[in-house]
């Protein structure tokens, strides 16, 4: 039989060509997410062309203000489902049980903001005893690869490592991104057990989940495992302080909010306390990934490979679990509040509300706080059901044009996704021959550093010094700097300097000339 349901505002949910008892309804409740969540499993096609087609076609309606406006698209659902009322449901059913195994290749995203650690926790990862053979990609925000060559030289473990460097995974190389999955699948599919992807430090996570839910070259063939964020202990409440200007993401907080696993990194640099007030922020922003504090990213493997945060199955049998005993209008009322994607990053009023609950919680924070659904599986909901959120506005659409704040520069075709960074923040990559004098570098660095150190986000470079037979690596985020000698120079190999900037308000002719004043 066929259950047709129009869903209009969470609170007034209407059923139509449905049995009447409540006894009745329930049970079918558990149906319909059987068929569904079995469905989903084994045949992540079929369900998208054959239950999800209904649901993906946006339609270009109305501009749905969430915030101020409890109204939901009308949408016609349409789930067929065996209505065996006269089979009573027990709070025992276990339908994971009839699911069966996912055999995609399961992807981990690692995100965090510039410098927080991402490729000091690869090469962790690459260089650790699990047994598996992964493939990387890379995505850098500088035109200049410095990140590449420093996770291959470290790494004996990767399989495949490829390079994103022309722009931004969460905008202007999606399509790249996809092209690349489909490239590995179809050529080495053999060759790999899993895909790590390591986004820029000024990646949204956000349209990069979507991408697995959106692009069938990718959903087919890959499962997302889980995102992986990096928070560095020091830096990072620099960052999620920062007031953006309406309309501009703050990467920072959007990496957090998105997150299964929270890293905090750097617990060296920074005391208990402060280490403490960053915990608790975090929870603010997501109070539901695991969290774990760490220096060099030196976590157990289990804790960012095979989380499984993204499963549908897990997904469809945690709603088909908590709603065993309840009634189909329950139903609904939970799936139409998950596709309610509430912005945990701007709410500053449910910030302050969470404040006391956190500070109670204190001592399990860093356990388990998975009481309720994850802001990554409304988003996963948001994907199949074809809606965008736009970071511009908050508002939730079928399509961008369907969004009240539309401008066209940012929801043009050819600049077209839902966020948009600061126009402040940029990167100046300096590429030259010859070799360094050390010590005048280091007096420039620190005089600038001095002076600019809080807009000065990330410094990285590949460096020829005098006197030095090895390529020095040079590493700085805000005022902490390092360098230290890597492999040798090749007997061919021209000494080349690369050195990328990033932060706010570069002025990059000051920055090349100051750069090469220290050459010799
Ligand atoms: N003191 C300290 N330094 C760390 C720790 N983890 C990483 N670093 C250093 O921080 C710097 C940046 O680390 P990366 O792993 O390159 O950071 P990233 O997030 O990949 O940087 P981007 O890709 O540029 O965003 C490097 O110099 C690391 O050695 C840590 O736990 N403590």
């Amino acid at each position: 039989m066929s259950i047709y349901t129009t869903i209009q505002n969470p609170e007034e949910t209407r059923l139509e060509g449905s049995p009447g008892s409540m006894a009745a309804l329930s049970s079918l409740s558990v149906d319909i997410l059987t068929t569904f969540a079995s469905l989903t499993s084994r045949h992540p096609t079929t369900l998208r062309s054959t239950i999800l087609p209904f649901l993906l076609i946006p339609r270009r309606t109305h501009n749905l203000a969430l915030k101020t406006t409890p109204y939901f698209h009308r949408r016609r659902f349409s789930v067929s489902a065996t209505a065996t009322t006269s089979a009573p449901q027990t709070d025992e059913s276990d339908l994971t049980t009839k699911i069966p195994p996912d055999n995609r290749i399961p992807a981990t995203i690692i995100t965090g903001f510039l410098g927080s650690g991402k490729t000091t926790l690869l090469n962790h990862i690459l260089t650790a005893d699990h047994g598996k053979r992964i493939a990387v990609i890379e995505n850098e925000y500088g035109e200049v690869d410095i990140d590449g060559s420093l996770v291959a030289a470290k790494t004996a473990g990767a399989e495949d490592i490829v390079m994103l460097n022309n722009g931004c995974l969460c905008c202007t190389v999606r399509g790249d991104l996809v092209r690349m999955i489909a490239d590995l699948v179809n050529k080495k599919k053999d060759k790999f057990d899993h895909i790590v992807i390591e986004t820029t430090g000024l990646a949204n996570p956000a349209p990069i989940i979507q991408t697995f839910y959106a692009e069938d070259q990718v959903f087919n063939d890959v499962k997302l495992d889980g995102v992986v964020t990096l928070v560095d202990a020091k830096h990072a409440l620099l960052h999620l302080d920062e007031v953006k200007p309406k309309g501009v993401v703050n990467e920072a907080v959007e990496q957090i909010a998105y997150a299964d696993r929270v890293i905090v990194n750097k617990t060296d640099l920074v005391g208990e306390q402060e280490i403490d007030s960053l915990v608790q922020r975090i929870r603010n922003i997501n109070r539901m990934a695991n969290l774990k504090r760490t220096q060099y990213g030196k976590v157990d493997l289990d804790y960012v490979l095979g989380i499984g945060g993204f499963d549908l199955e897990r997904l469809f049998s945690t709603l088909v679990t908590s709603q065993l005993n309840c009634n189909i209008w329950r139903f609904w009322l939970t799936f139409a509040n998950l596709l309610r994607i509430e912005s945990a990053v701007s709410d500053e009023d449910r910030k302050e509300d969470h404040a006391s609950h956190d500070h109670d919680h204190h001592h399990h924070d860093e356990h388990d706080h998975k009481h309720g659904i994850s802001l990554h599986s409304q988003l996963l909901l948001n994907a199949c059901f074809g809606y965008l959120l736009c970071h511009s506005c908050d508002n939730i659409m079928a399509d961008h044009k369907a969004c009240g704040c539309y401008h066209a520069d940012h929801h043009d075709g050819h600049h077209s996704h839902d966020h948009t960074h600061d126009p402040g923040v940029s990167s100046v990559s300096i590429v030259c021959e010859g070799s360094l004098d050390l010590e005048k570098a280091n007096i420039w660095l620190g005089t600038l550093l001095m002076e600019r150190s809080e807009d000065m986000y990330r410094m990285k470079g590949l460096l020829s010094v005098q006197g030095m037979d090895e390529r020095f690596v040079f590493q700085g985020v805000h005022d902490i700097f390092q360098g230290s000698p890597e492999r040798l120079w090749g007997p061919d190999e021209p000494r080349m300097n690369k050195i990328v900037f990033i932060g706010k308000n570069l002025d990059a002719q000051e920055l090349e000339k100051g750069f090469k004043a220290c050459l010799l």
